[in-house]
């Protein structure tokens, strides 16, 4: 019996280059795909709701759950903390899904490590650090404390695109779609690598 049937898809990118807007535009194009929830310290936004956006919680609650070993990965991202329960990435692994994470560089370094044979990732920006701080300013989320932070944070994450499998700028949302969907195709055919194992044995058998 195989352990892993899905694989895993990375999004990182500066906060404000469009993850989110590119992922809700393209769900309905991958098949059989599970969004990784996070659990963050960080205060709701407007309009998130918690089990859909995040499982917001607290400093010592996510401590906790760092202790209990809860987590496959967790980071502390522009002053929160941020983590990706392993339950439920297993379960969903086991059910051979497409398990989708928008986490961060360290995140992504951390995934890599434990579980590199199932891992595509890709890297989204925006065509430029300005781009990037109009997007922020015109989302209307942040205080331009935030906003600053995440400025001075996107000039060290930028540097990490290299240790990514992929690299989409996302300058126009409908080509940024179509280049995403073809990455998770690929990351679908991934999975199908563990199917070797299975099919020798059907051969030999
Ligand atoms: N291609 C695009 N052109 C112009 N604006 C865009 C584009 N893609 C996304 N946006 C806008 O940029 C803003 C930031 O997008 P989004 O919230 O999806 O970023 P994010 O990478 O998920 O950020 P965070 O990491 O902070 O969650 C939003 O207001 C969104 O509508
Ligand atoms: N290492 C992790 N990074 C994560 C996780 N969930 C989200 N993130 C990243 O945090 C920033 C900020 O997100 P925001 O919602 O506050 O704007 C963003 O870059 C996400 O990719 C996680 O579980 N682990």
């Amino acid at each position: 019996m195989m352990e892993n049937k899905g694989a895993i898809l990375i999004l990182s990118g500066p906060s404000g280059c469009g993850k989110s807007t590119l992922l809700k535009n393209v769900y309905k194009e991958i098949d059989e795909y599970y969004f990784s929830i996070s659990t963050t310290t960080r205060e709701p936004r407007v309009g998130e709701k918690h089990g859909v956006d995040y499982l917001f919680t607290t400093r010592e609650e996510f401590q906790e759950d760092i202790k209990t070993g809860n987590f496959l990965e967790w980071a502390e991202v522009h002053g929160n903390y941020y983590g990706t329960s392993l339950k439920p990435i297993k379960k969903a692994l086991n059910e051979g899904k497409i398990v989708i994470f928008d986490i961060d560089v360290q995140g992504h370094d951390i995934v890599r490590k434990k579980m590199d044979k199932v891992v595509t990732s890709v890297f989204i920006t925006t065509p430029s650090l300005k781009d990037l701080e109009d997007r922020l300013t015109n989302r209307g989320t942040d205080s331009q404390e935030v906003i600053d932070r995440r400025i001075q944070n996107a000039k060290s994450e930028i540097r990490f695109f290299q240790k990514y499998d992929y690299f989409i700028i996302n300058d126009n949302l409908e080509k940024a779609s179509k280049e995403l969907i073809s990455i998770a195709n690929i990351a679908r055919v991934k999975s199908k690598l563990f199917d070797k194992d299975e099919t020798l044995n059907n051969w030999l058998s």
